[in-house]
């Protein structure tokens, strides 16, 4: 990959399954193409054993399970590798990736250096979620705390430097996991999904077009990835 990239991202399934020749990629995706499926399949296992045991914890009825509103290959996820400049004035605070959330259901995050923050929904301050050796960082996006009444919430994020020591150069590695297009987005807490009922690819697009239409605010800014949007990077998704 050309360092001089910001950042690439890619939709997972595009990768993964009959439609490989559909999206322009660098030709280093393609010579590692074998460990990035191996990677992909593992996340999607951990994935589905986390959603069955939220599923059973949250006693989801079988037909909205959160394991059945997933399927690797016929989903919206989206890969993405990032990289951040050095950080060459470590007294002042830098926020190369502003506050957001992710949109989708779950993220894994891959990265070896801090600057990862989170915040608590009623909480005002920054906490640095420091990596560890062979672990990825898990996060709850928009479409767990929809289906849930907020039950379960979409974590406010961002990355920043270090206090006193800036950054180094920063890589970071996500698969942003999506529903599948027809998965229902309301609450699953109750009987049935009413007829009718907004359907995820139709809630990714209208989240997009308030996005773009209005890229400020804070109603905006907790449903979704207005610094992505700012940068332009979601334009190929
Ligand atoms: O680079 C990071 O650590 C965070 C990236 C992130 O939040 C994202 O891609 O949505
Ligand atoms: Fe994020």
């Amino acid at each position: 990959m050309d360092h001089n990239d910001r950042s690439q991202q890619l939709p997972c399934s595009s990768i993964i399954a009959e439609q490989p020749d559909k999206f322009p990629r660098p030709s280093i995706v393609d010579s590692h193409i074998v460990t990035l499926w191996d990677l992909t399949s593992w996340c999607h296992e951990i994935a589905q054993s986390i959603f069955r045991t939220l599923s059973k914890a949250l006693e989801l009825p079988q037909e909205v399970a959160l394991e059945t509103l997933h399927n690797p290959t016929a989903s919206h996820d989206i890969i993405r590798l990032l990289r951040y400049e050095k950080n060459t004035s470590p007294d002042a605070l830098r926020v190369p990736q502003a506050a957001h959330t992710d949109l989708g259901s779950l993220t894994f995050l891959f990265t070896d250096s801090p600057g990862l923050q989170t915040r608590a929904r009623d909480g005002n301050e920054w906490e640095y979620v420091i990596p560890k050796e062979n672990c990825a960082i898990v996060n709850l996006g928009d479409a767990m705390s929809m289906w849930t009444e907020g039950a379960l919430q979409s974590v406010l994020h961002r990355v920043a430097s270090m206090p006193g020591q800036g950054m180094n150069e920063r890589y970071s590695f996500a698969l942003l996991m999506r529903p599948t297009n027809t998965a229902p987005m309301c609450s699953l807490l109750h009987d049935a999904v009413p007829d009718g009922q907004l359907r995820c690819e139709e809630w990714i697009s209208a989240k997009f077009k308030a996005l773009r239409g209005k890229n400020d605010g804070d109603s905006v800014r907790s449903m979704c990835r207005d610094a992505d949007i700012r940068a332009g990077r979601l334009a190929t998704v």
